[in-house]
């Protein structure tokens, strides 16, 4: 089992950000997850299996773990890739009256990895505001080469269970369903109504959705992911997932912003930035404080 503990923010645990009007979150180091994320007045908005950490080798199953340069099985490396292993060092924090900021990164040598030969700068920034959280998630290529890859955030959105989920806002586009192993044509009827395995890769940003959760709604915008992907087990597929208990599988639904068959192609020196925006209702008809989304990270050399 995962302990998410440590408030003491030391550089080596666990980073905890909070605002002044109670908001809160916890991104492990290790893949730079955030694995916790309370709006003011709010309850958990993400997903984390109680089987965490049971199965050796697999990291948290939950939060919003990084996928990069591979998503799934689409190539060499390991299933996603190689950052939500990895541990990140802790390289900012700061705290504002109504914001609180941290700044993780990982850097790759030049064939540190088999079957990935390029060496890159990967840096997360989360910003939380009282009922937002945003997440800018860079990469930089350190190399001379340019290179290609996919990438996803893949955001575990935390369900009552029992109950199917309704997506609204979706852009209407091919997906290609992974279990059937065939592209589709896009549902014209909206909501994307969820009540059963799912795992589609749409060819449609993520500009707006919206999403009934346990605690409330939540809102997903993303930016320079050209793709989402919308993903759960549901309860017939828990069974299979080894860290993942039998009765979770409908306590969650992924939908992840994500560059897959649209893959980014980087230039020695330039950076990719790809962003997500969770904001927080408590209950449709209930006010929120307006949002305001920060200054994009120009990633300076710390
Ligand atoms: O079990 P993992 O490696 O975290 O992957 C979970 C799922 O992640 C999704 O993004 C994929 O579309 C699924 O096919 C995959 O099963």
């Amino acid at each position: 089992m995962i302990k998410i503990g440590g408030l003491q923010n030391n550089f080596m645990g666990p980073v905890l950000l909070y605002t002044a009007g109670g908001a809160q979150c916890t991104i492990l180091r290790e893949g730079a997850n955030l694995v916790s994320w309370i709006p003011a007045n709010g309850e958990e908005q993400l997903f984390i299996s109680r089987c965490s950490g049971t199965v050796a080798g697999l990291p948290v199953r939950g939060g919003i773990p990084l996928v990069f340069p591979q998503f799934a099985e689409m190539g060499p490396l390991p299933k996603h890739g190689i950052l939500r292993n990895v541990i990140w060092d802790l390289i900012a924090i700061s705290s504002q009256p109504d914001c609180a900021t941290a700044t993780l990164q990982t850097e790759f040598r030049a064939y540190a990895l088999p079957g990935w030969p390029h060496p890159f700068r990967a840096r997360l920034v989360v910003e939380l505001q009282d009922h937002a959280v945003f997440l800018q998630f860079s990469i930089q290529n350190t190399g001379t080469r340019t290179f290609a890859f996919q990438s996803a955030m893949h955001t575990y959105l935390r369900l009552p269970g029992g109950t199917p989920v309704d997506i609204h806002g979706c852009i209407p586009a091919n997906y290609f369903d992974k279990q059937l192993q065939t592209w589709c044509e896009p549902a014209m009827s909206a909501p994307l109504h969820i009540n059963a395995a799912t795992d589609q890769i749409h060819q449609s940003p993520a500009t707006r959705l919206q999403c009934q959760t346990g605690a409330g709604r939540v809102t997903l915008q993303s930016g320079g992911f050209p793709e989402t992907v919308i993903w759960t087990p549901w309860r017939e597929g828990a069974a299979a997932i080894p860290d993942l208990a039998d009765d979770e599988g409908d306590q969650f639904i992924c939908i992840e912003p994500a560059a897959i068959y649209q893959a980014q192609e980087l230039a020695p020196g330039s950076q990719w930035q790809g962003r997500l925006c969770l904001v927080a209702e408590a209950a449709p008809e209930s006010e929120t404080k307006p949002v305001q989304e920060p200054e994009p990270d120009n990633c300076t050399q710390s």
